[in-house]
């Protein structure tokens, strides 16, 4: 299971965060949102998958800013088209496109992206594109039945262990964790982080163990 944290902005908060047993590390680059990272922190992460969040930015201004900040991933939060997801693909960046899933309808839009996504995220529907800190109803996910794996996100916080153990799919590949973890605007709770990490990855491994 990949564990995504999003919305880092702080070195020494990455450099903490970092050290619990996540996949991948988010950095927003959406200027309106209160995670945005306005200036490349003093430390980036060196052992986890770089992710550039972005909302309707151009094609060319993402490939700069995954030049600069050495991205290993772009995750895409507005209404960007598969054909600049597989362009960004073509590149060599590992593409995440999010959908807002409000609605069995919600879900309608999906097929086109498969082929041009190595990911999905679905996440709750929200004015500000990310970050709500809410979660949707998980069991409209039932409508998924296409191939590309995706992430589960929207309003994960340290209580959610419970609803995520009832939580099945087979494309299921991940969680996203973001404001449910923060003790600040773009500052994480490592501590609560690592806690919460550590409790899904057993619960996961457990339940693997019993469907053998
Ligand atoms: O987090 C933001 O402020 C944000 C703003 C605009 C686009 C995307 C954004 N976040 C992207 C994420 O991957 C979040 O982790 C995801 O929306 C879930 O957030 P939360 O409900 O706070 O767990």
């Amino acid at each position: 299971m990949i564990v995504k944290v999003c919305g880092m902005t702080d070195g020494e908060n990455i450099r903490q965060a970092e050290k619990t047993d996540m996949q991948w590390m988010g950095f927003i680059f959406y200027p309106p949102s209160p995670r945005c990272v306005h200036r490349k922190p003093d430390y980036l992460p060196e052992t986890v998958g770089r992710v550039g969040v972005f909302v309707d930015a151009a094609t060319e201004a993402i490939l700069q800013i995954a030049d600069e900040w050495n991205l290993e991933l772009v995750q895409l939060h507005g209404k960007e088209t598969p054909e600049q997801c597989s362009t960004l693909r073509k590149s060599g960046l590992k593409t995440i496109k999010a959908f807002s899933v409000g609605s069995r309808e919600a879900l309608h839009s999906v097929a086109a992206y498969e082929n041009s996504c190595d990911f999905f995220l679905f996440d709750t529907p929200c004015t500000e594109h990310g970050g709500s800190g809410r979660s949707f109803n998980w069991s409209l996910l039932k409508d998924y039945t296409g191939s590309t794996p995706f992430l589960l996100s929207g309003g994960l916080n340290p209580n959610s262990i419970g609803a995520l153990s009832r939580f099945t799919h087979p494309q299921w590949a991940g969680i996203d964790l973001n404001s449910g973890f923060e003790l600040a605007p773009g500052i994480k709770d490592t501590e609560a982080l690592g806690k919460f990490i550590r409790a899904f990855k057993k619960m996961y491994s457990q339940q693997k163990q019993q469907a053998l």
